[in-house]
């Protein structure tokens, strides 16, 4: 059975339900209106990759990948299988071209099946290029890629304070699957490693609850697990001028695939929220330097009020985080919410899995961190876990292109 490009995989069971012969019978009129829903898509080309600047959904799952092949052939050939299959998936649809139904009883699914008769969700999927694709812990060229390895992938520096989990962190590969639905998400990641079974393996993965910034102006600010309103001064889609100066790569930034792309740094961070809890309001909002309920700076009453770090404590987060501070370094924040069960030692394993999207880690992520590291007071019930940088290169253009294809072509 085959449809028209864009309908969807509810519209399609909606189809399917009234049989082949049936759908045929009423012809294209019955396509084009069920092709007119809204049904809450994402454009999946363009000039950046969706999912950066996109209002934040609520749900993620990310998944960073070690590649296990040495064929550079296969390795494209995998980001040509992706590419098509997220471009499906995003608009609804079935992974595959057949689907998780229709093809022959004899062989294994195309789609694993359980986004069947879910809508799209607001589906993005972003793909992102670590440091190690580029060349292996000997130096060794990969893929005949090094020469294009950014400077910008440069790696990050020890951190005061990080104990990090090595197997927790970095990656040659990573995905973002962001969805309004939790279940799409997870669909949309299981299998990209589905299909990319033999090429690349799993090598860490994350799911997100309860996103933790705002990405756009029409969106309310959110409540990290601290209970405070997270995002406020975040970078938004609707400030242009801001983005281009300190998100989105630029043509004299090089090297010249990563132009309209941007560089991602992932660290779960664990929060001590068992010990947070019993500290006292007024202490929680001078570590942080916002007040709890409104989200506004200390001694302010209006959440989008501007801060002046002079005036807030000393060691507190937005006063240390603060561009004045940090060479005027601003971050595209995009972190999500975790609680991945309990530690067995009577607490949650909850926190905060920090993204922040950027032009070059070296003069935004790496300052600010810096900074927070040496002086921040919310460290006191912080533990941060991993640590992953990705360089996502820009969009892409429809046609056949794909993932990386300036960089692998
Ligand atoms: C290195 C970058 C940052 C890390 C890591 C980080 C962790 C982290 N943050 C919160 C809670 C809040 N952060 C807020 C603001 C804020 N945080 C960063 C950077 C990092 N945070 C920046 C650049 C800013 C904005 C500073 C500014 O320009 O004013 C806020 C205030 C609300 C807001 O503006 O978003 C909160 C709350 C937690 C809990 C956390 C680690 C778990
Ligand atoms: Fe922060």
């Amino acid at each position: 059975m085959s449809f028209s490009w864009n309908v969807s995989r509810r519209r399609a069971i909606g189809l399917a339900g009234i049989g082949v012969v049936g759908a045929a019978s009423v012809g294209a009129g019955v396509v084009q209106a069920f092709a007119s829903e809204t049904d809450n898509s994402v454009a999946f080309a363009g000039e950046h990759q969706a999912g950066i600047v996109t209002p934040a959904q609520d749900r993620l799952h990310f998944v960073a990948f070690d590649v296990i092949t040495k064929d550079r052939a296969r390795l494209i050939s995998l980001l040509k299988d992706w590419t098509a299959a997220a471009a499906r998936m995003t608009a609804g649809r079935d992974a595959g071209e057949i689907g998780a139904v229709n093809g022959v009883p004899e062989a294994p699914p195309d789609d694993t099946g359980e986004a069947l008769g879910l809508p799209p969700a607001n589906l993005t999927i972003t793909v992102g290029f670590g440091r190690t694709l580029f060349r292996d812990a000997d130096g060794r060229d990969r893929f005949g890629i090094a020469a294009q390895l950014p400077p910008a992938l440069d790696e990050l520096p020890h951190f005061p304070g990080d104990v990090l989990d090595a197997a927790l962190s970095g990656g040659d590969l990573c995905v973002q699957a962001c969805a309004d639905d939790p279940q799409v998400a997870v669909h949309a990641i299981r299998n990209l490693a589905r299909i990319g079974m033999g090429v690349v393996s799993v090598r860490w993965s994350q799911l997100g609850f309860g996103r933790t910034s705002s990405t756009s102006k029409a969106q309310a600010t959110p409540r990290n697990l601290f209970g405070f309103k997270d995002g406020t001064a975040n970078l938004k889609l609707e400030e242009t001028g801001l983005l281009k100066e300190h998100l989105w790569v630029q043509p004299q930034d090089g090297p010249a695939w990563m132009t309209g792309g941007a560089y991602l740094v992932t660290r779960k961070i664990r929060m001590i929220i068992e010990t947070w809890d019993r500290s006292s309001l007024a202490e929680q909002e001078s570590i942080v330097g916002r007040h709890k309920g409104t989200g506004a700076p200390l001694g302010h009453t209006a959440e989008f009020d501007e801060p002046d770090p002079a005036a807030l404590p000393e060691g507190s987060h937005v006063r240390l985080a603060h561009p004045s501070l940090n060479g005027g370094a601003r971050l595209l924040r995009r972190g999500y919410n975790f609680v991945d069960g309990s530690d067995g030692l009577g607490r949650l394993d909850a926190g905060l899995f920090f993204m922040a999207y950027q032009r070059d880690p070296r003069k935004q992520f790496v300052p600010i961190q810096r900074n927070l590291a040496r002086h921040d007071e919310m460290n006191e019930y912080l533990k941060a876990v991993s640590l992953g940088l990705f360089a996502c290169p820009p969009g892409v253009s429809g046609n056949g292109d794909f993932w990386g294809s300036a960089l692998l072509a």
